[in-house]
């Protein structure tokens, strides 16, 4: 059983998770998602001593160098209490966003406003998949609604051009639909979403921002290897960074 329902995981800044750095309560970073690993640190197959040195702090490097097969991952989502923000929302927000603004252009599209005059499935937009929630939630705003993909781009057209450095939860122009009705979006369409949201998490991140940039490679993997960020697609991986201390 998870610690914490992916529904009720809560948004914490670097500051706050820095405070839980002892064994009475001891949390880490990694991937920009927080871990309560109090309960588990002196059980952790690598040492509780790692995971106490990491306390309150960003262990995505040290975790991706350390742990060589897939059993870590697979038990990571259980520690997972939250995820990690520059700037908690207020309440003020809270009530906004991200909710009022595709509820607005639900209400445009019931009176028949759409753009390409399509008609939109309501269905799809009230039972998303829960893993849209999730990346919604990381990202603190709603990707339902977001430009085309480069799934619905001619080939050969480079799919970053159609993604606004901060995209609005935007007009749905009309999704692809698969035979039964669901929304056709996958890991790839959702990667593409994210790429344009890698953003340092403060600001002394010691990955700055330039060192992310991603290469006219497309739709790809970021992670570290060995000390380098890099960027992964499939068999090929590149590197477009280091990692800094
Ligand atoms: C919730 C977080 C974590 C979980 C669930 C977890 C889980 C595991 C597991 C299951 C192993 C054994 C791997 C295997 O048998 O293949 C392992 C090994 C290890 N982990 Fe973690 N780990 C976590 C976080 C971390 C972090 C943050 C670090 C680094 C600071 C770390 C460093 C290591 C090391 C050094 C080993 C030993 C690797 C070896 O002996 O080859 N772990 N961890």
């Amino acid at each position: 059983m998870p610690l914490v329902a992916p529904a009720q995981r809560k948004p914490y800044t670097v500051e706050e998770v820095l405070k839980h750095n002892t064994a009475a309560s001891l949390w880490v970073i990694m991937n920009r998602k927080v871990y309560d690993v109090t309960a588990f640190h002196k059980k952790h197959p690598g040492g509780a001593g790692v995971l106490l040195q990491m306390g309150g702090k960003d262990a995505t490097a040290a975790a991706a160098a350390a742990h060589k097969s897939i059993l870590p991952a697979n038990l990571m989502w259980e520690f997972c209490i939250g995820y990690i923000v520059r700037v908690k929302p207020d309440e003020t927000k809270k009530k906004e966003e991200p909710v009022a603004k595709p509820e607005k252009e639900k209400a445009k599209k019931k009176k028949g406003d759409s753009v390409h005059g399509h008609k939109h499935n309501q269905a799809q937009r009230k039972s998303p998949p829960s893993f849209i929630e999730d990346v919604e939630r990381m990202l603190s705003r709603p990707v339902m609604a977001t430009s085309k993909s480069s799934q619905d781009l001619p080939s050969g057209q480079n799919s970053k051009s159609s993604i606004p450095a901060n995209p609005e939860p935007a007009v749905d122009e009309g999704e692809k639909t698969d035979g039964e009705g669901k929304l056709e979006r996958t890991f790839t369409t959702i990667m593409e979403e994210m790429e344009s949201e890698v953003v340092p998490l403060n600001d002394d991140d010691p990955y700055p921002r330039e060192r992310f940039s991603t290469p006219s490679a497309g739709i790809g993997l970021l992670c570290f290897l060995q000390g380098n960020v890099c960027w992964s697609r499939g068999e090929e991986s590149l590197k477009v960074g280091q990692v800094v201390n």
